[in-house]
């Protein structure tokens, strides 16, 4: 199911002003695509997140899922969407500090309910997927930053999404691990035909990106130029 927005604006109160967060940003994303977004702090990388992921809604324009327009939704219907169809890895990995692993997966579909057994097998799967095979029974402090955000990354492919919106994912780890961490994402994406959204701004990685936008003061620039002529090949 591929991600489309169209001509999307995002205005905060600010003081006695808006701020404009989006100004007029078109992004498409594929599914088995995984697009980057880069750009200064700031600059509207979360905004898009937020609203690409139902989160916050934007003040005009389109999002749409699978071609279906999700600007008219009730804040319920919202909800409902992101449970089936979105996944989400934020920046600080979020772990539930007295869990395991695999019952930080398991949480995702304790509320969409299904056969436990099927659930189990399913969340080993994801941690088998992102390297994790054998620490499911630890809870997170007893694994590094790296392994943490990629049980992140397996809850957030837990419900099984269409989409995956993820922000900042190597900004904790050094740079092997971030790596290692965004390939992960990558083959994941492929994989699962998951439609990707990275916000990262971590430029030694972008090789792993099908595209990437810079974002600046609101505005979103297709196919940032500069990576595409430093990294030909792997930019399209
Ligand atoms: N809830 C809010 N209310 C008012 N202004 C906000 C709100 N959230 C964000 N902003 C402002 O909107 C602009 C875009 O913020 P956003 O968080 O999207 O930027 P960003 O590119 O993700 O930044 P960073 O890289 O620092 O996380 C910033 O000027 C920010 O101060």
């Amino acid at each position: 199911m591929s991600l489309n927005l169209s001509h999307v604006t995002l205005t905060y109160q600010d003081g006695e002003d808006r701020l404009v967060a989006l100004d007029d940003v078109s992004l498409t994303v594929r599914p088995g695509d995984m697009v980057g977004i880069i750009g200064p702090s700031g600059s509207g990388k979360s905004s898009l997140l937020a609203v690409a992921g139902l989160l916050i809604p934007a003040d005009s324009g389109l999002v749409e899922l699978g071609g279906r327009d999700m600007t008219g939704l009730t804040s319920a219907q919202r909800t409902a969407v992101r449970g089936a169809e979105l996944g989400f890895v934020f920046q600080q990995s979020n772990l539930l500090p007295s869990l395991t692993a695999v019952e930080q997966l398991l949480m995702v579909t304790h509320m969409t309910g299904g056969k436990p057994a099927k659930r189990r097998e399913r969340a080993r799967d994801l941690l088998a997927d992102v390297g994790l095979a054998d620490q499911a029974h630890k809870r997170p402090h007893q694994l590094s930053g790296g392994q943490r955000q990629r049980v992140s990354i397996a809850r957030g492919l837990m419900n099984d999404p269409s989409v995956l919106l993820v922000d900042e994912p190597t900004s904790a780890l050094d740079h092997d691990r971030g790596g290692r961490v965004m390939a992960q994402l990558a083959e994941l994406t492929k994989t699962r035909g998951v439609a990707s959204v990275v916000v990262t701004h971590d430029t030694v990685h972008l090789g792993h990106m099908d595209a990437v936008h810079r974002m600046e003061d609101g505005v979103l620039h297709a196919d940032e130029p500069a990576v595409a002529t430093a990294l030909p090949g792997s930019i399209r």
